[in-house]
């Protein structure tokens, strides 16, 4: 194995995984940190982790625990991947886990740089972009666990560790790796958030931080690392294998996403099968997995599942119950009707959302994900079973007609 990567959660895992594949790399993606070795043939390995949210020293311990794994199976470089819109709170988790895996590591210059162009990720001047809005104005501002009040990417990260923040600029990036490098070493930080706005910067990024041990981002900055292991001989380009899957389908959706609720107003609007789940009638258990699962087993079509609300409403259920139970009792729910579906027969199980996906993916004891041809930017058909095959959405990713598209597109 010679990249091993680290995921805060399962779609932004997947979505890396989804680069590393098209690349040519030969990927897997791992549901926590596996118990024996990777397969020798393993040429980049993820170990998906549901740490976005969960309480830093829990997050810390999980990352440092698939360090040691990914270092066993020989890795030579290591990629924390977070969220493309930079998920965290100023308590954490991203800069936390960095400098744990940093310390560990010995590196003395990480760069973080969640850019994703192909899906409006930007930045400049350290501040974070979605389209043409700042981070803060995107809607990521009422994200229901993490809301992004800070475009600042060096303010942020700031509040998270006990050590300054460096900047490169995309002045400097314009003037290639050599010009990257050099301010990297003139940096006073170890930390150090670096400009992208499109992805030549990253593919220039990728070059410049080639010996550097460790590296962090969203999946951008994996851009343009097969290529420099391709340019020292290690990896042999060939591209995911994949064969589709027939069998009933069905999505579950947790994510409020902008996007995401575009999806879900689109499938309803084409008059395809879906039920909306109230949270409040979860912890009333007036409805349970059981009930959505025999509903979505006696539909025609392809059954949507989904709790994705608009922010007001989603502000409400958590003022009134507290977002961690919600979550809690959201997660569970997803869960059992994952279990509950696939025992009735599901063979192409679309998720939306990453704490729901992590949540699905758990709940099923996926141990491996097999990463197959991209779907929509940032999100890769998958393999977890010989007759199960998934897409992990991230909440704000795919095209308004994803739902049927990834449906199709599993079946191959
Ligand atoms: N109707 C709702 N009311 C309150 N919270 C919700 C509702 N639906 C989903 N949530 C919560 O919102 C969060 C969505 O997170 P996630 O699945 O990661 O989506 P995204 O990828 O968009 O961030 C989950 O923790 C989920 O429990
Ligand atoms: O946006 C990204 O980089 C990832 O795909 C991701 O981490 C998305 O997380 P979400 O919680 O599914 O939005």
């Amino acid at each position: 194995m010679l990249l091993g990567c680290i995921g805060d959660d399962f779609t932004g895992s997947s979505d890396l995984g989804n680069t590393l594949a098209k690349a040519g790399m030969r990927v897997v993606q791992y549901s926590g940190t596996p118990a024996r070795p990777a397969a020798p043939d393993v040429e980049a390995g993820i170990v998906a982790l549901k740490s976005r949210t969960m309480p830093v020293a829990d997050a810390v311990r999980l990352s440092l625990e698939a360090l040691d794994w990914l270092r066993a199976q020989g890795c030579r470089q290591f990629l924390f991947k977070y969220c493309s819109t930079f998920d965290s709170t100023p308590q954490g988790n991203i800069g936390p886990v960095a400098a744990a895996l940093a310390n560990a590591l010995n590196a003395n210059r990480v760069i973080f740089c969640p850019a994703f162009p192909a899906a409006g990720r930007t930045i400049y001047q350290g501040h974070l972009f979605v389209g043409d809005c700042l981070l803060s104005e995107s809607g990521m501002e009422n994200h229901p666990l993490t809301p992004m009040t800070d475009p600042d990417l060096r303010r942020w990260l700031g509040q998270q560790v006990d050590e300054g923040v460096g900047h490169v600029p995309a002045a400097t990036v314009l003037h290639g790796p050599d010009a990257v490098r050099a301010a990297l070493r003139a940096q006073d930080h170890r930390f150090v958030v670096a400009d992208a706005i499109r992805d030549e910067d990253l593919l220039v990024l990728g070059q410049a931080v080639s010996n550097e041990v460790l590296l962090t981002g969203g999946s951008g900055i994996a851009l343009g690392l097969p290529g420099n292991f391709r340019a020292q001989g290690l990896s042999s380009a060939h591209g995911p294998q994949w064969r589709g899957q027939a069998g009933p389908a069905a999505v579950l959706s947790g994510s409020c996403s902008r996007a995401t609720r575009g999806q879900v107003e689109r499938h309803i609007a084409e008059g395809s099968p879906a039920l909306e789940i109230d949270p409040r009638a979860l912890l009333r258990d007036d409805m349970t997995a059981r009930d959505a699962a025999a509903w979505a087993l006696s539909q025609t079509g392809l059954p949507l599942v989904y709790s994705s609300a608009d922010p007001d409403a989603v502000r409400a259920v958590q003022d009134h119950h507290g977002s961690q139970i919600v979550a809690a009792r959201l997660d569970a729910f997803f869960a059992e009707c994952a279990r509950l579906l696939v025992a009735g027969g599901v063979t192409r199980l679309i998720t939306a959302g990453g704490e729901t996906s992590g949540a699905v993916v758990e709940g099923l004891s996926v141990d491996t994900l097999e990463i197959g041809p991209e779907i929509d930017p940032g999100v890769p058909a998958i393999r977890v079973r010989d007759n199960l095959v998934m897409a992990l959405k991230s909440g704000n990713f795919g095209a308004e007609d994803f739902f049927a598209k990834a449906a199709a597109r599993l079946e191959g």
